[in-house]
């Protein structure tokens, strides 16, 4: 028997242009993706009885066939006729509905540990062409690190990481709906877009300053001004010395970019007053493929 248990970290986006809509619905976009140190914790228990469950403290999150941790468990026992079940515990740590892909990384998780629970030998590709079918985020939360991610997010390209930098990470208490974000923005509307060259070549640097200064997300077209707290958390991050700020993904959540811990502990400090859902975090540079998850034999939580 082998239990597994597994870091499933956040993601923000550094950078996030729309290109088009297509026929779909999805929209074509060009973003640069870095994961923080922010993470649920998953655990995998394997069972003899065929049935999927999942485990959590979490008011937040279903618990039947709708949790995107249990859609993935049953796309791997369908696609690879298994005839085990497993129960699926989850910790969350992650603000849910945030932007920050908490439900993405919890999928990706469940593919990457039930890959080697039920020693299906996928490779990295495999998997990733397995998240893709539950969400868009889920193939670059399956590969980790930093990326450049073109197509719907799927088409992903490996980059220099960040290493050790400090991220302050705030969500508001409001709920966004990615589908209905991407539904209102109106691509004729966009007046800035990221310069993903320059970001990617400050990326290799490693230079958070032009990174700070350069960061765009056109996704806040949309959002930033229908809540204010967006723009608050924006400001309040720049007055106690974020290099720079912006908005992840579809929103709510907000974060900022210090120099140095020092600094941003001080934010921290400041804007948790403000923000219950406040957090400090670094960077994640390992690869999720490098990473052992820890296989235990003791089944309390
Ligand atoms: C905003 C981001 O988080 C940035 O990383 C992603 O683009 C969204 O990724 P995600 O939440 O995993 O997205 P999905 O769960 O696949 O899609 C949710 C909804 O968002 C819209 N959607 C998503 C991704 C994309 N490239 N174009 C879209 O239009 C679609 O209406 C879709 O029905
Ligand atoms: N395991 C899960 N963790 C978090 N949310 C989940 C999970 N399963 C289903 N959900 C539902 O999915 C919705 C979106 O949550 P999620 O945290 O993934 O959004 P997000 O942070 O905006 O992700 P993304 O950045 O990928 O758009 C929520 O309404 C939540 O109830």
């Amino acid at each position: 028997m082998k239990n597994i248990h597994l870091k499933a970290r956040a993601k923000i986006n550094l950078s996030l242009d729309v290109l088009n809509k297509r026929p779909d619905g999805y929209h074509e976009v060009e973003m640069i993706m870095q994961q923080i140190n922010l993470y649920d914790e998953i655990r995998l228990f394997e069972r003899d009885v065929n049935e999927i469950r999942i485990l959590t403290g979490c008011k937040f999150i279903p618990t039947n066939a709708t949790n995107i941790a249990y859609k993935a468990a049953e796309l791997m026992k369908e696609s690879y006729s298994i005839d085990k079940g497993v129960d699926i515990y989850i910790k969350k740590n992650i603000p849910v509905a945030a932007g920050l892909a908490g439900g993405s990384t919890n999928a990706a998780s469940v593919i990457n540990g039930l890959n080697r629970m039920w020693r299906l030998g996928l490779s990295l590709k495999e998997r990733m062409d397995l998240g893709i079918k539950i969400g868009a985020d889920v193939p670059f939360c399956i590969m980790g690190g930093a990326a450049l991610a073109e197509g719907i997010g799927e088409r992903l390209t490996p980059i220099n990481s960040l290493k050790n930098v400090w991220f302050l990470v705030s969500k508001p208490s409001i709920s966004v709906s990615t589908a209905d974000v991407y539904s209102q923005l109106e691509l004729t509307k966009i007046m800035e877009r990221p310069d993903n060259k320059l970001l990617l070549t400050a990326m290799e640097k490693e230079d958070i300053v032009t990174i700070s200064k350069n960061m765009k997300n056109v996704l806040e077209t949309v959002t930033e001004t229908k809540y204010n707290d967006i723009k608050n958390i924006k400001r309040k991050m720049i007055e106690y010395n974020a290099l720079g700020s912006m908005m992840s993904g579809s929103g709510p959540t907000v974060f900022g970019i210090f120099k140095n811990h020092k600094r941003g502990k001080a934010a921290y400090n400041n804007l948790s007053k403000l923000y219950k859902q406040t957090f400090l975090v670094q960077s994640y540079y390992g690869r999720n493929e490098d990473e052992q998850s820890t296989e235990f034999k003791d089944r309390k939580l």
